[in-house]
């Protein structure tokens, strides 16, 4: 949904910013590495000590960088499968710093197995959510469905509850019952979203292996 309606308004922000680095001579490639280092530094270093607004100010400056290098390689005119390949599996990386550094803070002192465990789940199926659909269209077909979390709504959702609930290191009370909420809310949208695909998949390749191969003996 965000990645539908929010990625227009995001285009016209960051462009200006993204002519600015290409003017300065810097390629998209280096901005999706850049932006993936500084995700994963954010959410590595604060996060496993409970440093949740930090954090989540440190991966937010970077995160953008996700829709800043496409952008620029649309403006030079050099997307490429080599780009998109990078992109992608980058952001599985950033995605498993960002809930790695969370699963750490409660398999420490966060001294919370059950939301340690919420937060594994949140990492793993959200790389099945996406694996789902990198290997159905690897194998030929549309897999004509985004479902109810995409990663745009992972990280949204994630990101602000964590910023929120940083703020009670600050003084604020009880906001940081936001981070747990937020998780569960994440993982239970992570599971609708896989059957979603799986469903839509295993649609798809039935409609597809009942079609008749062609110059193939149907007749
Ligand atoms: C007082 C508290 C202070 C708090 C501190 C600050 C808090 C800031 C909080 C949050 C900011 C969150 C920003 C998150 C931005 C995410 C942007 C992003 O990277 O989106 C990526 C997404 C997908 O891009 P791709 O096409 O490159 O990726 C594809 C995708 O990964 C597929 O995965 P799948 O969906 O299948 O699981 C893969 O299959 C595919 O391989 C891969 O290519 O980009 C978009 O979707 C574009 C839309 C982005 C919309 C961002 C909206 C941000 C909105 C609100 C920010 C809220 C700020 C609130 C601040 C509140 C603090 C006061
Ligand atoms: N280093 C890169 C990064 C991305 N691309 C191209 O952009 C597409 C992704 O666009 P986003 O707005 O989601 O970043 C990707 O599929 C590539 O075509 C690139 O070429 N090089
Ligand atoms: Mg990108
Ligand atoms: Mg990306």
């Amino acid at each position: 949904m965000l990645n539908k309606y929010a990625r227009a308004f995001f285009t016209r922000v960051l462009t200006p910013f993204a002519a600015l680095l290409i003017r300065l001579g810097v390629s998209p490639d280096a901005v999706t590495l850049i932006g993936t280092g500084g995700v994963m530094a954010g959410a590595l270093v604060f996060y496993p000590q409970g440093e949740f607004f930090w954090g989540t100010v440190v991966i937010t400056l970077f995160v953008f960088s996700d829709l800043v290098d496409g952008n620029m390689a649309r403006q030079l005119g050099r997307s490429s499968r080599w780009g998109a390949f990078l992109d992608s599996t980058l952001d599985r990386v950033a995605d498993a710093a960002i809930f790695g550094g969370l699963a750490l803070w409660y398999a420490g002192g966060g001294d919370s197995i059950a939301l340690c465990a919420v937060t594994i789940f949140c990492l793993a199926s959200g790389q099945v959510v996406s694996y789902t659909k990198a290997r159905g269209e690897s194998i030929g077909l549309p897999v004509n469905v985004n479902g109810l979390v995409e990663r745009a709504e992972r990280l949204v959702i994630s990101l602000v509850a964590c910023g929120f609930s940083g703020l009670h290191k600050f003084g604020v009370p009880h906001i940081d019952i936001l981070l747990p909420v937020a998780l569960w809310v994440v993982a239970a949208g992570s599971l609708v979203t896989l059957i979603q695909r799986v469903v839509t998949v295993r649609r798809e390749a039935a409609e597809a292996d009942a079609q008749p191969v062609a110059g193939g003996g149907n007749e």
